[in-house]
């Protein structure tokens, strides 16, 4: 069936000439021989490599982190012969990690042979939560290891399992796996809130529920920003003691309160002017979606404000980190679905929300925001 992120049948069908034209072997070497065509089949050729080999790039990151080489070139650059036993890996397969590396661009190759961190390299350091972020790819990738498998949905994927809350399961989730989870979303989650931050205002608010918060990151970004602000966090009971920790640190627990419950079974709490759902949506199917937004549109007040942010598909500008990791990320969790801001937009519609702005992003690969209103009037029921 179409939806706001596919086209109908009848567009699908149209413009599939050129490329049978240019499926044919004889073509290739025709266009080839054309003047600009040599350059356009070499741009092309490394293009497709460049896919095709983007599996096994994210694997040598994958070891280079799992082995804590960035971290250990951080102290200056080493040869293979050094790294290999301190790793327990032979000089010449070391050799072959770091010059994968170097071709990457995420290590600098030296006269002398030996390496050191890049610009890039080091960046990944940085940047929080990417390591973690990296290593949890693991489960992601063995589920990406058959596509094919994954795509007819045959068999219970690694990712669902670290995500047990997307298969249904609500408040019984051991404190242990929600910590788990929710620790692995806090180390990305300043990133994204800061995104969010940047990019949506909220002077005029004076409480502000994040639900489906997770650790509090958000909120308490958003709380250093806004003196006068006060905060909600809604979650499931395993995440609160994470959250009541993470505020307490940040010496901001006295302006958060801490409501556990599933947005599955328990409506939200009222008193919030401005509800955030913060990579909430794409985790959950449409029914999910439908519920949840209902559910916020009741606790907000007349005029109240939801800020939604998340990777969102590029819809008819198919784009290269959301609708390709993010899309397959949240398929091989088993319920999710990363979604257009469009298709975003006519599910709040749906549900009531008006006056809806955005979408606004600074990087669609951390986050896209949009932001909705409950109408003024009392056009939904309370
Ligand atoms: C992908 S994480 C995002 C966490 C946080 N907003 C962030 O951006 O880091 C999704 C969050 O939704 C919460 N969640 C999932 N199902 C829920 C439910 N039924 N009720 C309340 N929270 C739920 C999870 O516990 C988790 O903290």
């Amino acid at each position: 069936m179409a939806s706001a992120d596919q086209p109908g049948p009848r567009r699908r069908r149209r413009g599939g000439w050129l490329a049978r034209l240019v499926a044919r072997p004889g073509v290739q070497d025709w266009v080839v021989r054309l003047p600009f065509g040599a350059r356009l089949a070499r741009r092309d050729g490394a293009e497709i490599f460049d896919i095709l080999q983007g599996f096994v790039s994210a694997q040598v990151l994958a070891a280079l982190v799992e082995l804590g080489l960035l971290e250990r070139l951080l102290g200056g650059a080493e040869p293979p012969d050094v790294l290999g036993p301190e790793t327990g890996i032979a000089p010449d397969r070391m050799a072959a990690l770091l010059q994968a590396g170097a071709a990457l661009g995420l290590l600098r190759r030296r006269r002398d042979g030996a390496y050191g961190l890049s610009r890039k390299g080091a960046a990944i350091l940085g940047v929080p939560g990417l390591t973690g972020m990296i290593r949890h790819n693991r489960a992601f990738y063995a589920d990406m290891a058959d596509p094919v498998a994954l795509l007819r949905g045959e068999a219970e994927t690694q990712m669902a399992r670290f995500w047990p809350y997307v298969l249904g399961q609500t408040g019984d989730i051991p404190p242990e796996v929600s910590a788990r989870y929710s620790d692995l979303m806090a180390r990305s989650q300043r990133l994204v809130a800061q995104d969010t931050l940047r990019l949506v205002s909220l002077k005029a608010v004076t409480r502000l529920m994040d639900v489906g918060g997770g650790a509090g990151v958000f909120l308490a970004e958003a709380l250093r920003r806004h003196r006068g602000l006060r905060g909600v966090l809604f979650d499931l009971p395993g995440v609160m003691p994470l959250a009541e920790a993470e505020l307490t640190r940040a010496g901001l627990a006295d302006r958060v309160a801490l409501a556990p419950g599933s947005f599955r079974e328990n409506a939200l709490p009222r008193g919030a002017d401005a509800i955030s759902l913060v990579r909430v949506l794409y985790d959950h199917d449409d029914t999910t979606v439908r519920a949840l937004l209902a559910s916020v549109l009741e606790a907000l007040p007349p005029g109240g404000r939801l800020i939604i942010s998340e990777p969102m598909s590029g819809g008819a500008r198919p784009d290269r980190a959301t609708d390709v990791y993010f899309s397959f990320y949240t398929m091989s969790m088993g319920t999710g679905r990363v979604r257009s801001a469009r298709r975003i937009a006519a599910l709040c519609k749906e549900a009531g929300f008006v006056g809806i702005e955005g979408p606004y992003t600074a990087r669609p690969f951390i986050t896209t925001v949009l932001v909705a209103r409950r109408p003024d009037g009392d056009r939904c029921k309370v």
